[in-house]
C-alpha cells in the first residue's frame, strides 16, 4: 500500500503519499545569524536545561550566553568561508534519498526541517500539510539518540502535530536512531578503510573517534542513552573493520564542549596530548556523531585539533570525511524508510523515548532547583559575568 498503490475503501479511493521528513540542527549562512542563531540554540529547554520553576528564565538567559558566545563562534565560522554548509549539504542528502527512494520504486516527497535556523520545522511542517501527504518518515539525520539533537527536534514536531487535526491523524514513523544499521556501518568502515591507506604504514595509524559530547547530567541524570548508543556504534565500526583484516587500535573521546558544567569524559583535545606523549606517531580522526561537514569537523577538527595533535608530536594526521551523500550510506536511508513505513501510527497515539525522558526529569529538576539559585546569583555578579565570559565561553 506504498505509492501508486490505491487504499480502496468503500466510498473512495485515496493515493498514498509518502513524505519523509529530515531532521537537522541548521547552522548560520553568514556571520551575521551567529547570534540569532545561538540565541535559538539556547533558548531550547533540551540544550539548556533549567529547572521547570526558572524557563522563565530560559530566554534572557538564551541572550546573554548568545551574545558572550557569538565572537568565538564567529571566528570559527569565519575561518570556514563565513557560515554553516549544511543547509546546502543537507538538501543534497535530502536530493539523493529521493532519488534513491525513487529507484528503489517508492517514491516520495523529502522534507528538511532544521532546529534552530532555517528551513524551521514550522517551515517544513506547512509544505507537508500543502502537499496533503498521507504517510510520514521522520528521519533525524543523527546515528546515536540525544535528549539535545533528536529528544529536542522530536518534540518541537509532537507539539505542533497534536494541535492540528489533519496532522494528529497523519500516519508517522519515527526512526530514533539508527547507528547500529549494517548499511551505515559499513559505509563509515568503507571511509576509515579508505583513508588509512593514505599512511605511509596505515597499520600503525590510530583509529581516533571523536564524537560530540554531552553534559555528563544528561545521562546520568536524564538518561539519555546517547553514550551507550556511541559505545555501541564504535564496537559495531571496529568489529566490522576487523571482519576486513583491519586490526588498528582505537580510542574514542568527545569533543566541542561548552560552558562550566563536567561533559562525558575524557576530552578529545586532552586525549590528543596524550596520545602524543606516549608516542603515537599516525592519527586518523573520525567524526562520528553527525553525517555531514559542518564546523566542528572543519574547524574544530581540522585546524585546532590538528594543530594540537601535531604539537604534541604525531607526525602523521588524517581525518575521515563526514558520509554527506556517499551513495552507501543513502542508500542505507532509503531502506530504513522503507522498513519504517509499515509502522507509521497517528502521532497521538505513539510513544517516543523523549516522553520517558520527561518522566526522569521531574526528579531531577527537584535536584537541580538549590544548584539554581545559587548559579543564578552568580551569573547576576557583573564579576562573575566577566569571568564567565573569559574563562568559560
Ligand atoms: C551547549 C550545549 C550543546 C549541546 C548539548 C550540544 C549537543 C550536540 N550538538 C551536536 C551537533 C552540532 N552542534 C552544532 C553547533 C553547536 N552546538 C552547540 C552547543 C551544544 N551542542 C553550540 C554552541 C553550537 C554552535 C557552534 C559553536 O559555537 O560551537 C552543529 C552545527 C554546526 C554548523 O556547522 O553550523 C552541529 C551539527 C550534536 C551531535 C550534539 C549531541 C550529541
Ligand atoms: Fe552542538
Amino acid at each position: 500500500m506504498y505509492p501508486g498503490i490505491s487504499i480502496e475503501s468503500e466510498s473512495h479511493i485515496t493515493e498514498e503519499k509518502i513524505g519523509v521528513l529530515l531532521l537537522n540542527l541548521g547552522g548560520p549562512e553568514t556571520l551575521n545569524d551567529v547570534q540569532p542563531f545561538l540565541f535559538n540554540l539556547f533558548a531550547d529547554p533540551d540544550i539548556i536545561r533549567l529547572p521547570r520553576l526558572f524557563r522563565f528564565l530560559q530566554q534572557p538567559l538564551a541572550q546573554l550566553i548568545s551574545v558572550l558566545r557569538a565572537p568565538k563562534s564567529k571566528e570559527g565560522y569565519a575561518a570556514i568561508g563565513g557560515g554553516s554548509p549544511l543547509r546546502k549539504i543537507t538538501n543534497e542528502q535530502a536530493n539523493a534519498l529521493r532519488l534513491a527512494l525513487k529507484t528503489k520504486e517508492v517514491p516520495a516527497n523529502v522534507y528538511v526541517a532544521m532546529r534552530y535556523w532555517y528551513p524551521f520545522t514550522e517551515e517544513a511542517v506547512r509544505q507537508i500539510k500543502r502537499d496533503r501527504i498521507t504517510r510520514l518518515v521522520v528521519l533525524p539525520l543523527y546515528p546515536q539518540y540525544s535528549i539535545s539533537t533528536t529528544g529536542s527536534s522530536v518534540r518541537i514536531l509532537q507539539d505542533m502535530f497534536r494541535d492540528d487535526s489533519y496532522l494528529s491523524r497523519l500516519p508517522v514513523a519515527i526512526i530514533q536512531s539508527w547507528y547500529q544499521r549494517e548499511g551505515y556501518i559499513k559505509s563509515m568502515a568503507d571511509l576509515i578503510e579508505k583513508e588509512l591507506q593514505i599512511f605511509p604504514n596505515p597499520e600503525e595509524a590510530m583509529i581516533f573517534f571523536s564524537a560530540h559530547g554531552v553534559p555528563v547530567s544528561y545521562v546520568e541524570d536524564a538518561g539519555d542513552p546517547y553514550k551507550d548508543q556511541m559505545e555501541e556504534c564504535i564496537f559495531l565500526i571496529m568489529k566490522e573493520l576487523k571482519s576486513r583484516g583491519t586490526n588498528n587500535d582505537h580510542t574514542l573521546a568527545y569533543q566541542s564542549r561548552v560552558g562550566p558544567v563536567q561533559w562525558l569524559k575524557p576530552y578529545t583535545d586532552e586525549v590528543l596530548v596524550e596520545l602524543g606523549q606516549k608516542g603515537v606517531k599516525s592519527l586518523l580522526a573520525v567524526p562520528v556523531s553527525f553525517v555531514s561537514e559542518h564546523i566542528e569537523t572543519l574547524e574544530e577538527i581540522d585546524m585546532e585539533y590538528k594543530h594540537l595533535a601535531l604539537e604534541s608530536g604525531i607526525a602523521n594526521w588524517g581525518r575521515v570525511p563526514a558520509l554527506n551523500c556517499s551513495s552507501s550510506f543513502i542508500t542505507d536511508l532509503a531502506d530504513a524508510v522503507i522498513e519504517a513505513l509499515p509502522s507509521a501510527m497517528a502521532m497521538s497515539t505513539s510513544n517516543t523515548i523523549s516522553e520517558e525522558v520527561e518522566n526522569d526529569i521531574v526528579g531531577y529538576v527537584a535536584k537541580l532547583f538549590f544548584g539554581s539559585i545559587l548559579a543564578f546569583v552568580l551569573l547576576l555578579s557583573p564579576k562573575m559575568l566577566l569571568a564567565f565570559k573569559n574563562n568559560v565561553l
